[in-house]
């Protein structure tokens, strides 16, 4: 069986052993099944977008309520009847899984997806920066290119409907936190052009060693807003009044959270909340995230005056991210934009 994962302990680039102080197998209190015990499974709010089409007006006002109630007291929450069929989202997994079974050395050298593949945490300083993960990040601007497939030719045309369809729902996501906040619904389809936003496809390798390491590391995503497809494996934990709470899988859901950018356009009404992904120790796990983005040129500035934040531009807040990324091996993100 030809290897397909990362080798993820990339550490100063050089394999390295992790140090002792990860608990050893014996210490471990997770589940049968691999999944980690957690302390809770939180009760993200549950969001039936087909009542925002409702005929009937208090209907679809309680639903769009209900989206900025979450968004401000969450910055997270599960979408049902969001229009994308199952029958898509499983022909994307099936793509995805056969796009991740390639040999590793090929993922690194082959260039595919706009040579967006990405592994472990080169910039790693210590054991708690690592990211037991492997993942294309893919601009939307190279989705319907063919060229950037190569052997892949069956991923195109699952990749380009699954990233339309996603698109479409954050647009409308957006437009109702937009108009929330005394904004056109449109005004995000002039910020976030279908060209500056990305797919990041995610696979999470079982990790034998400890269900104490990160799949991800805890991030506040540097976008206005996430759409989060996962498969049935769990892992998922966002911080809730300074607590790690577990997100239940609901297959019939999309996870929907809050970017930083919208956090510092709503003047902290909506809120970008840190979260994670913890490794599985039995089972391999997948995930696909849609990030809607401004472009690099975007002024970000605030609907509500005194601003909190200074006004910047996206490039300048992902420049950061980087730099701080680099330097000290953590994201460091909106504080570093505080007036
Ligand atoms: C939205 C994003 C921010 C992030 C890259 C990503 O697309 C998804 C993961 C995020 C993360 C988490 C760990 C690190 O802090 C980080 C630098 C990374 O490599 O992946 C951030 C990325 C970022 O903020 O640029
Ligand atoms: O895989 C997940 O559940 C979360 C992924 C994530 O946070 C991201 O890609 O920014
Ligand atoms: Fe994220």
């Amino acid at each position: 069986m030809i290897d397909s994962s990362p080798p993820l302990l990339h550490y100063y680039g050089k394999l390295k052993r992790l140090p002792p102080q990860i608990p050893t197998p014996d210490q471990r209190n997770d589940l049968p099944d691999g999944t980690a015990l957690v302390e809770e499974y939180c009760q993200l709010p549950l969001i039936d977008l087909s009542c925002l089409s409702s005929t009937n007006e208090k209907v679809r006002l309680g639903c769009a309520d209900a989206i900025c109630r979450a968004s401000s007291e969450w910055g997270f929450f599960q979408v049902v009847n969001h229009g994308i069929s199952p029958e898509l989202v499983r022909n994307m997994r099936r793509e995805q899984v056969k796009l991740f079974q390639t040999p590793f050395d090929k993922k690194v050298a082959c260039g595919v997806l706009d040579n967006s593949y990405r592994w472990g945490t080169p910039t790693a300083t210590c054991p708690k920066q690592l990211s037991w993960s492997e993942a294309f990040h893919i601009p939307i601007s190279k989705v319907f290119e063919q060229a950037c497939y190569g052997e892949f030719s069956s991923l195109r045309e699952v990749m380009v409907e699954f990233a339309a369809a996603m698109s479409k729902l954050a647009r409308l996501l957006a437009g109702v936190l937009a108009e929330n906040l005394g904004h056109p619904r449109g005004v995000f389809e002039n910020i976030c052009q279908e060209s500056n936003c990305f797919l990041r496809l995610n696979r999470y390798p079982a990790c034998p060693i400890s269900s104490e390491i990160s799949g991800l590391v805890p991030h506040t995503d540097s976008d206005y807003l996430t759409i989060l497809s996962q498969d049935e494996v769990g892992g998922l934990q966002l911080m809730k009044d300074s607590k790690w709470v577990a997100v239940k899988p609901n297959p019939d859901a999309l996870i929907v959270n809050i970017g930083d950018l919208s956090q510092a356009w709503s003047n902290d009404i909506y809120k970008s909340v840190e979260h994670k992904v913890m490794a599985n120790r039995k089972k391999e796990r997948y995930s696909i995230a849609y990030f809607l983005c401004p472009s690099y040129d975007s002024l970000i500035g605030s609907c509500r005056e005194p601003s909190i934040y200074r006004k910047f531009t996206f490039g300048e807040y992902r420049s950061q991210v980087q730099e701080d990324v680099k330097r000290t091996g953590r994201k460091m993100g909106l504080p570093r934009f505080l007036l």
